[in-house]
């Protein structure tokens, strides 16, 4: 399996502890930034691991900025992507059952390295239960269609 991660500076120390995380569950990663401390735009990162998502070149992805929220606002601009901002692992494990969320958005500077790892395990070990979640999910696309034409 291939996660495709990245950052703002807000995120910037959660996204370098998860890497490790995720490479010790046998975990290819992919890490589209950013690389340091320094100020920079998290729409730019967003978009580079939804990117990767969407195009098949990694399986799922994670984005973290200072909250999770700008970054995973912008991740789901594209189509395709089903990013869930998660607080505790019963949200993550939940967006996947019932949201079959590819992309988890995490909080840099609102979770504890504890949780942040605990809500990754839950979202990667859950399994999308498909069923009434799939007619919900086909109107979601059904909307995006709507929207880009
Ligand atoms: O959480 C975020 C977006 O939702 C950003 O990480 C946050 O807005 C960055 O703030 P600053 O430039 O003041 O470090």
């Amino acid at each position: 399996m291939k996660i495709a991660i990245g950052s703002d500076h807000g995120g910037f120390e959660l996204k370098q502890a998860l890497i490790p995380f995720l490479q010790g569950r046998d975990i290819e990663v992919a890490d589209a930034g950013t690389y340091s401390t320094d100020s920079v735009d998290y729409p730019e990162f967003a978009e580079a691991v939804a990117l990767l998502v969407v195009h098949g070149e990694a399986d799922a992805g994670i984005v973290i900025c200072g909250t999770g929220i700008g970054i995973s606002i912008a991740a789901n601009k594209l189509p395709g992507i089903r990013a869930a901002l998660v607080t505790t692992p019963q949200m993550a494990e939940l967006a996947k059952q019932h949201n079959n969320a590819n992309i988890l958005a995490l909080g840099g500077r609102i979770l504890s390295l504890e949780t942040a790892e605990a809500c990754v395990a839950a979202w990667l070990d859950a399994v999308y239960e498909g069923d009434r979640h799939q007619r919900r999910l086909d109107k979601i696309t059904t909307i995006e269609k709507k929207s880009c034409q």
